[in-house]
């Protein structure tokens, strides 16, 4: 009788080395088999994709590569835990190699030195099943997207800035959205920033770089993924932790909708302009008591079917209003306790359970305002945070939607 009778397909070695995840009911001898022929790919060998090669090498993922064109600096070592002081000046993906290997000698490790471009991605993202996108930038994330979705290939997504950290996984699923799906169009670099003006700190991005691996796990195992059509989002500050239902794929998507107009890698530079290297997107990072400008409320309303409240009076409500929002006038608003308001809203039913973020407009944003603070007066309410749109529809009609009806 052979070794492989009585462990079910495990070898002797893999049944020591993995028993504690094996024992791990659903994830089992079916997970660590299917584990151990998975080829995982990481973009980006920095905060993010240190801890997730990290648990994945630990997990035994058959074969993992990592993409990365740079080298180790001294300002890296604080988050990107895989590497070590003598590795500074030296490349990020041998570094990373080493300490994977040193961890474990099982699985095989793929190094593509390089920076991620049109002309290389298909080419080295067509040798592995999942992608996990550690990097950095838009230009980079939309070209990932893009060769995932042309692929066929799920896409896990995580990304980190000073105490926050946001994490999904994209075309999972068939109505699961992609990437421009959420965003058709790249952000404005003056609505962004990096890591290296705004910092981060390094548990935030292990706990995503944690969750990004979880996924990949779940993966693996046939399991469903927590986050495929989902955002999750982590404020370290204040420990605090939510979850959006995105919308679904978008039928108008030029690259997975249903008449795509991009069949091959663009020019990504190109796309998101000159200086959208090393940018990341600012959506949902912004503080509690910001006003949001049009812009930012039509950024929003991109990923999600927001909360929102038009305070005009109902006749200027009739001749034109947003779909998403629900006319309660000011008036109307002091009368009201917090219960009634959230009844008025109706709150999704798939969501009831999800406190939202509540938005609020007028004419001009002067109503606007005093409703924010009419509402926050009540207490108790059931929203995350309650803004209102700087500008009103006066500014929704000269800067997002010129069709908006003015009057
Ligand atoms: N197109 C790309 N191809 C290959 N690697 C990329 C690409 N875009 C980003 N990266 C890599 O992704 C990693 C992201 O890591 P991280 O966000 O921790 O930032 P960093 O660039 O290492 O540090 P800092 O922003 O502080 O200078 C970096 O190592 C970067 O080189």
């Amino acid at each position: 009788m052979d070794d492989l009778s009585w462990t079910a397909g495990l070898t002797k070695e893999q049944a020591g080395r993995y028993s504690r995840q094996v024992l791990v009911q659903d994830f089992g001898v079916n997970g660590q088999k299917n584990a151990s022929t998975s080829k995982v790919l990481i973009i980006g060998a920095g905060g993010l994709g240190c801890p997730t090669a990290t648990y994945l090498a630990g997990a035994g993922i058959g074969t993992i590569g990592i993409v990365d064109y740079d080298t180790v600096s001294l300002d890296n070592l604080h988050r990107q835990v895989a590497h070590r002081e003598q590795a500074v000046g030296t490349s990020k993906v041998e570094s990373l190699k080493i300490m994977l290997n040193s961890l474990n000698s099982s699985i095989k490790i793929i190094t593509h030195e390089a920076t991620l471009n049109s002309k290389c991605a298909m080419e080295i993202v067509k040798l592995y099943d999942i992608v996990c996108d550690c990097s950095d930038n838009a230009a980079t994330r939309y070209l990932i997207n893009d060769v995932c979705v042309l692929l066929d290939k799920p896409l896990v997504s995580g990304s980190a800035l000073r105490w926050d950290g946001q994490l999904t996984v994209y075309h999972y699923g068939k109505e699961g959205p992609c990437y421009r799906c959420l965003f058709p169009s790249p952000p404005d670099p003056s609505t962004v920033t990096n890591c290296s003006e705004g910092g981060v700190l390094g548990p935030v991005v292990g706990v995503i770089g944690s969750m990004q691996a979880l996924e990949v796990l779940k993966m693996v195992a046939g399991l469903p993924c927590s986050f495929a059509g989902k955002l999750f989002l982590y404020d370290g500050r204040s420990g605090s932790t939510r979850t959006i239902v995105l919308r679904k794929r978008s039928p108008r998507c030029a690259v997975c909708g249903d008449e795509p107009s991009i069949t091959a890698p663009i020019d990504y530079e190109l796309f998101c302009g000159a200086g959208a290297h090393d940018k990341i997107e600012r959506i949902w990072l912004l503080e509690q008591n910001e006003r949001v400008s049009v812009e930012e409320y039509r950024d929003i309303r991109r990923i999600a079917r927001p909360l929102l409240i038009d305070t005009r009076p109902p006749i200027e409500f009739e001749i034109a209003h947003l779909p998403e929002a629900t006319n309660i006038t000011l008036n109307d608003l002091s009368k009201l306790d917090s219960a009634q308001i959230t009844e008025k809203l109706k709150l999704n039913a798939t969501e009831n359970d999800q406190k939202k973020d509540l938005f609020v407009i007028c004419h001009r944003g002067n109503d606007s305002q005093r409703a924010v603070k009419i509402i926050k007066e009540k207490g108790n309410f059931e929203f995350l945070s309650v803004r209102d749109v700087s500008g009103g529809y006066d500014e929704w009609a000269t800067k997002v939607n010129p069709n908006f009806p003015v009057y």
